[in-house]
């Protein structure tokens, strides 16, 4: 699935039109009937519903799911926001193609508050992804009593007065319930400012061709037929080689689980052969949570690992590095020298990551694919602005970075964003509040360790991990488990889970 930002929507609208001769007022009929449809899955036939469309083509949308309801014998009546003079073009013809059908349009007036209030189900068709600046009069006080009702609040491609694209922090806006989106998730559906004015949300195509998402947008949201696609399979004569051999670089005195639960997490995720390299005593902690693994101890001064020449790099398929690793100097210099030697894929996950910002140039250098898998803080450090300023536009610092160093970015969050050296972006929607806990990002480095050392592309390797994480904990929390009371090494186990439910889904 497709995500775009509104200048990328409104350059696929004018190709359709320009090119292929897919009109305005198709495309409008199109996804108010879509829109329709979905409405009529959630609400009643006798709802009092209160369709509020406003000028633009949004508000045309509202004309043509108004139409279709009452086609459907549903109680449902426009209310325009603005003055008649205001709907023009596309959304006019449908206005009139509504009142031609026979039905009401109630201009906008004081007495009209009433409607709002009476209404069981409002349809907000009043403002879509047009929106320029803060919401003007009348909106702004209809979007403060749509928020005081009870009614069931359902948007139109957006809630209005959310912007669509990223940037924005403070905004006047619907609370939806549920918003039905026209053609392509936007931006905004991801975004922490942003994502909860949604409510449910769902996708309905209005009939644009892929080759013009193809063409116009270079961002995408990984979904499980996505995964089914791409994800490694087992072949009938395959032996452990055919699954990648990988090399985990982590732990000291004070995290010694960090590399155990990445250790886990890569095995139990379909890696052939894993390696956990670490110092003495952290190895005779771990090694019996997972006896699988081989391990190999290195040298360490005052429980951190301090000798790089000790390392052999070579013949592995992919290297974790920084789990639980600490931020000493000598840690530092391992780091170093995996980025520089390394001639497989890296990942750089933790103190390697606090590290790297005094590696960038090496980093550059690198000939063999990189990735990092910062959560906000440690992509803020890197770029050197504040997590606020991050999370207001996480898909441009994420793309900045990544092209600008040339690796592959994860950058972690309820919708992880895994960004490709070529800017390419891909949304993960797997995923609940229990990972925000410690240890969940080890095991994701586990299971992408896996899944890049398994020969696929990297952009697919990591949105497969990204995946596999996530719906381990949303399984988990739907069965044996709550969003509190999980734990990393639950979401370790619950992979059997999830390829099982893979596995059994066709
Ligand atoms: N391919 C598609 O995605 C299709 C989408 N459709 C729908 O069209 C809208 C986008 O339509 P557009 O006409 O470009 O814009 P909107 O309807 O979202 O908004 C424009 C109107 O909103 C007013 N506006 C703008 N900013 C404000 C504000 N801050 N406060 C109040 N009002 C505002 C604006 O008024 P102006 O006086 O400024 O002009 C316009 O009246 C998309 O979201 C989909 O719902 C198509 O139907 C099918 C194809
Ligand atoms: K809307």
């Amino acid at each position: 699935m497709f995500i775009v930002t509104a200048k990328e929507m409104y350059d696929m609208d004018r190709l359709a039109m320009q090119e292929i001769g897919l009109d305005g007022k198709l495309l409008m009929e199109n996804a108010g009937r879509a829109v329709a449809w979905k409405v009529m899955r959630k609400i009643s036939q006798t709802d009092k519903i209160c369709v509020l469309a406003g000028a633009g083509n949004n508000g045309g949308d509202g004309f043509v799911i108004a139409r279709t309801l009452l086609d459907h014998n549903y109680h449902v009546e426009v209310l325009q926001v603005v003055p008649n003079d205001k709907v023009t073009g596309d959304a006019y013809d449908h206005k009139r193609i509504y009142e031609k059908c026979g039905g009401q349009v109630v201009p906008y007036e004081t007495g009209s508050i009433q409607m709002v209030k009476e209404a069981d189900v409002l349809i907000d068709a009043m403002i879509g992804i047009g929106i320029k600046g803060e919401v003007r009069e009348p909106f702004a006080s209809l979007i403060s009593l749509i928020n005081a009702e009870q009614s069931y609040v359902i948007s139109v491609d957006i809630p209005s007065g959310v912007p669509a694209d990223e940037g924005g922090e403070s905004f006047h806006a619907v609370q939806a319930d549920y918003t039905i989106i026209i053609g392509a998730p936007k931006q905004s559906v991801f975004l922490p400012y942003t994502a909860s004015y949604y409510g449910e949300w769902e996708v309905v195509s209005i009939g644009l061709p892929t080759f013009i998402f193809k063409r116009l947008t270079s961002k995408g949201m990984w979904q499980l037929e996505d995964v089914k696609k791409t994800l490694p399979k087992r072949q009938l004569f395959d032996h452990k080689g055919n699954h990648g051999r990988g090399l985990i670089i982590g732990g000291c005195k004070e995290m010694p689980g960090a590399l155990s639960m990445s250790v886990q997490a890569a095995l139990k995720s379909g890696a052939g052969l894993i390696m956990g390299a670490s110092s003495l005593p952290v190895i005779q902690m771990i090694a019996g949570n997972c006896v699988e693994a081989t391990y190999s101890a290195l040298s360490a001064t005052d429980g951190y690992l301090d000798n790089h020449s000790e390392i052999n790099l070579d013949s592995y398929d992919a290297i974790a590095i920084g789990m639980g690793l600490g931020r000493k100097e000598c840690t530092k210099d391992l780091v170093k020298y995996v980025i520089e030697k390394a001639t497989c894929p890296i990942i750089i996950d933790g103190d390697g990551l606090y590290h790297l910002s005094q590696l960038l140039p090496q980093i550059n250098e690198r000939t063999h694919p990189s990735v990092i898998t910062p959560h906000p803080g440690e992509m803020a450090m890197l770029l050197g602005v504040s997590v606020r300023e991050l999370l207001k536009q996480p898909f441009q610092y994420a793309k900045e970075f990544a092209t600008a160093y040339r690796v592959y970015v994860v950058l972690k969050g309820r919708y992880t964003i895994v960004t490709s050296p070529e800017g390419v972006q891909m949304v993960n929607p797997t995923g609940n509040p229990g990972l925000a806990k410690g240890g969940s990002g080890d095991v994701l480095t586990g299971i992408a360790l896996a899944m890049v050392m398994q020969k696929q592309s990297l952009l697919q390797a990591l949105s497969n991990a990204c995946y596999i994480h996530g719906m381990s904990a949303d399984l988990l929390v739907q069965h044996q488990h709550s969003e509190h009371d999980l734990l990393a090494t639950d979401v370790i186990n619950g992979i059997t889970d999830v390829y099982r439910t893979i596995s059994s889904s066709g």
